[in-house]
C-alpha cells in the first residue's frame, strides 16, 4: 500500500473533514502542510533507523509519518482524543510507532519511553513551549537531542547572547543544558491555518556536562531568576529579591568581580555561576 503524504494542504483538508475535526486554537493546533519541512526537521534530528524517537503533539500524523518513513521508533503523545482516533487510521500499517493518549506536561515519559536514549522530535504547541522544553530539561531525562518547532521569537531566546534584548531566564536554562541552534525559519503558510507568527526550527543538543560548574543548581535558577525578574533594576537590587541581605549581595558581587550597578541581563552564565558559588560556601 503506498499511503498518501499527510504533509500537503489537499490531503490535510481532506483528512479533518473526513472526521469532522474542528481544529482546537486552545490546544495549539496548527498542523504543517509543508512536505519540504517535514524533511528538513527529520534531516536536523538525523533520524537513523532504530531510533528512539518521542514526539510531542503528533496531531493528524504529519511530523509522525516523516520519522516512521525514516526508520525511527516513535512514541507519540496527543492530548486531543479525536485525534488519537484520526491517527489510529492515518498511522495504520506501520509497526514502528505507538500512540500515547495523554498531556505530555502529566504523562511519565521514562515509563513511556523505556529506553535509555532517545530523541525529542515536535511541532510544539506554541502555548506550552517553555513549559515543555524546561521540563524535559530539568527532569534530566535521557534526551540526546530535541529539534522542535517553535515560534521564532521563542527561537531567538533560547540562542540569545547576554546583552541583547532577547537574553533572558530561558536563554540561561537552556544554554546551561543544551548546546542551541536555530536551524531554519518557516513562515506561516507551511500550517492550516496559518499562525500569526513566523516559525523556528531549534535543535538544542543536550550537553553531558554543564559548560559551567556550579555548587547548587536551585541556587543558580534562583538568582537567574531573580536577576531576570525586573529588569529595570539593576543587578544588587534584583538580586535583593532572593531575600539575602545586602551586606551579602555586595560581599558576592565584589568577590566574582561584576559590578553591581549593572542590569541582571548583562550577566553571563560563568557571571551567575561566580555569585552561586560564592553563596554556597
Ligand atoms: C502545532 S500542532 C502540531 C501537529 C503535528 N505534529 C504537525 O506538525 O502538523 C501541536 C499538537 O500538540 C497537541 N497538544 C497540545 N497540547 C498538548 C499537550 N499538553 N500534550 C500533548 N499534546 C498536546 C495538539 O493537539 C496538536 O496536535
Amino acid at each position: 500500500m503506498i499511503e498518501p503524504t499527510i504533509a500537503n494542504r489537499d490531503v490535510t483538508l481532506h483528512i479533518l473533514k473526513t472526521f469532522g475535526i474542528h481544529m482546537s486554537k486552545k490546544l495549539g493546533q496548527n498542523f504543517l502542510i509543508d512536505e519540504q519541512v517535514v524533511q528538513a526537521i527529520v534531516q536536523a534530528a538525523n533520524i537513523q533507523t532504530g531510533d528512539a524517537v518521542l514526539e510531542i503533539g503528533p496531531g493528524i500524523g504529519t511530523l509522525t509519518q516523516g520519522l516512521v518513513r525514516s526508520g525511527a521508533q516513535v512514541t507519540a503523545v496527543e492530548i486531543d482524543r479525536q485525534l488519537v482516533t484520526v491517527l489510529a487510521k492515518t498511522l495504520e500499517g506501520y509497526e514502528n510507532v505507538r500512540v500515547v493518549h495523554g498531556d505530555i506536561l502529566r504523562v511519565n515519559i521514562s515509563q513511556e519511553m523505556g529506553t535509555d536514549s532517545y530523541k525529542v522530535v515536535a511541532n510544539l504547541p506554541y502555548y506550552i513551549t517553555t513549559p515543555i522544553i524546561m521540563g524535559l530539561l530539568e527532569q534530566r531525562l535521557p534526551v540526546e537531542l530535541l529539534v522542535t518547532m517553535v515560534q521564532k521569537e521563542v527561537a531567538r531566546r533560547m540562542v540569545a547572547l547576554p546583552g541583547t534584548k532577547d537574553y533572558g531566564a530561558l536563554s540561561v536554562a537552556v544554554q546551561y543544558y543544551t548546546e542551541p541552534e536555530i536551524m531554519f525559519i518557516v513562515p506561516p503558510r507551511s500550517f492550516v491555518p496559518a499562525p500569526a507568527v513566523e516559525s523556528a526550527v531549534i535543535r538544542c543538543t543536550v550537553r553531558t556536562q554543564p559548560p559551567v560548574t556550579v555548587q547548587s543548581e536551585k541556587l543558580f535558577f534562583q538568582i537567574v531568576k531573580a536577576a531576570f525578574s525586573q529588569r529595570r533594576k539593576t543587578l544588587f537590587n534584583a538580586l535583593k529579591t532572593t531575600g539575602r541581605p545586602p551586606e551579602e549581595i555586595k560581599e558576592a558581587l565584589l568577590a566574582a568581580g561584576i559590578d553591581g550597578a549593572r542590569r541582571g541581563e548583562t550577566l553571563s552564565l560563568e557571571e551567575f555561576a561566580a555569585i552561586t558559588n560564592y553563596w554556597s560556601k
